[in-house]
């Protein structure tokens, strides 16, 4: 049976970044660039104001000179009348400098009487000035590849005019349950019946990392129904099924894709939750066959799928942070295997104190809901006191950000 890692490498060593396309600005946010992008003109486009002011030729500026108002050149507007000696333009903010002039001075730097101004002090040359192509020069890369697309990168390719952006395609992610046990969203369960919430919740993590789930139904006890709906999953570009992958006489998610020509790269992995956790590919597409325990189907989720998602769409940050931290009480596991401990962390000083969020049991879900992390009890140890040292996978960033929203929302700061 392999190990934690082994399974993860033998996962991440066998994705690869799907294909690439082209989409307009707005839907390349937090998707990843896949080819360098160059600025197709100067950025500013011409050497233009930085205040709402006066242009002037500097040398003409003596104090207690009066100029005459030559010109006026607001924002969106360009002059191509020189400023003659002696004289000047009124120019706004952004508006292109007209010939002759080299320096802008502020309006609240001036004083006017009908149809001259006077500066109030010196005026250097170049002053507010901003010079043609000084943040980006034509054909410099603005946005590398394998940039993530946030605002600053919005802002940029915008100004650029770049209204469509290559990048990593989103894996359709096909979600498919198993077992007659199952009844849909928004029916009550009978007796021996429960929801079919892994397939929301796998969505809801699909979604998370960026990929497009597809709920394609749940397969019944039975070898035709899994047949029938696995083919439909292999059609996506990742396929995701949920429990019927352990020893049970009706197990039979595996068999089925052994059937259908998937190449089954592991089975089982030395870990709790998650233990029976399947990786196969069909071709080149990756199918995860997870535990059906609701925390079991999350962790190995988290563990082993969103990082592979996330390779796919290009990102090269793909797995959690991961920080060294202490256990603030003993924790007992089952010697020889990597315990996931749902843990809720917090930061003293440069120390992360870790303490259980509750019952470890498999099958209580409550506790993966109270957790910011996951504490990785290592496979040689049975008994954990109070003060081991621990691997943790943040989960949730909250740990990063220090201020708290007033409940009306309030006080947290958007960036
Ligand atoms: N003899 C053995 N029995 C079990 C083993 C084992 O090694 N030998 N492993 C146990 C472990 S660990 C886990 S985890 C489970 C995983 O089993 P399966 O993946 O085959 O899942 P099922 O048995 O079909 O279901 C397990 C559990 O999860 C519930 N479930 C299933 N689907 C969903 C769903 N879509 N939404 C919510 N809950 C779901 C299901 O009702 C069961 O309670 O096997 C142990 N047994
Ligand atoms: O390992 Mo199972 O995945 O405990 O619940």
């Amino acid at each position: 049976m392999l190990t934690y890692a082994q399974a993860r490498s033998a996962i991440l060593e066998r994705i690869v970044p799907l294909g690439t396309e082209k989409v307009p600005l707005l839907e390349a946010v937090g998707r990843v660039v896949s080819a360098d992008i160059e600025a197709p003109w100067d950025l500013p486009g011409s050497n233009n104001s930085a205040m709402d002011g006066f242009a002037v030729r500097a040398a003409e500026c003596a104090p207690d000179r009066w100029l005459k108002i030559t010109d006026y050149i607001p924002a969106g507007t360009a002059s191509d009348s020189a400023v003659p000696p002696g004289g000047a333009a009124r120019i706004m903010t952004g508006a292109p400098l007209p010939p002759g002039a080299d320096s802008v001075v502020p309006l609240e730097e001036t004083e006017e009487r009908s149809g001259e101004v006077r500066m109030q002090k010196p005026v250097p040359a170049g002053n507010h000035v901003r010079i043609r192509g000084e943040d980006v020069a034509r054909g410099e890369t603005v946005v590398p590849a394998g940039t993530v697309v946030l605002p600053p990168q919005v802002s940029m390719l915008a100004s650029c005019g770049i209204a469509l952006v290559p990048v990593y395609r989103k894996p359709r992610v096909a979600i498919l349950s198993t077992g007659d046990e199952l009844v849909e969203l928004g029916t009550t369960p009978g007796r021996g019946e429960i929801v079919n919430s892994n397939a929301y919740a796998i969505a809801a993590a699909v979604k998370l990392c960026g990929a497009e789930p597809v709920l394609i139904g749940t397969a019944r006890d039975d070898a035709q129904s899994h047949r029938a709906l696995i083919r439909e999953g292999l059609k996506a570009d990742v396929l995701v099924t949920s429990a019927g992958v352990s020893a049970g006489d009706r197990d039979l998610v595996r068999e089925t894709l052994a059937e259908l020509g998937v190449s089954e790269v592991f089975w089982k992995v030395l870990m709790k939750p998650g233990s029976p956790t399947a990786f196969a590919l069909y071709g080149t597409t990756p199918v995860f066959s997870l535990p059906g325990n609701p925390v079991a189907t999350m962790i190995t989720f988290e563990e082993f799928v969103a990082p592979s998602l996330l390779k796919m769409m290009g990102q090269r940050r793909i797995l959690r942070r991961t920080v060294r931290g202490v256990l603030r009480e003993e924790a007992r596991k089952k010697e020889g295997n990597l315990h996931f401990l749902r843990v809720r962390v917090e930061q003293e000083g440069d120390r992360y104190l870790a303490t259980s969020s509750g019952d470890q049991k498999t099958g209580i879900l409550k506790t993966l809901l109270g957790c910011n992390a996951l504490a990785l009890l290592p496979e040689g140890s049975s008994r954990c006191p109070a003060g081991t040292e621990v691997d943790l996978h943040l989960i949730d960033d909250s740990l990063l950000r220090v201020e708290e929203a007033e409940p009306d929302g309030t006080g947290a700061s958007p960036l």
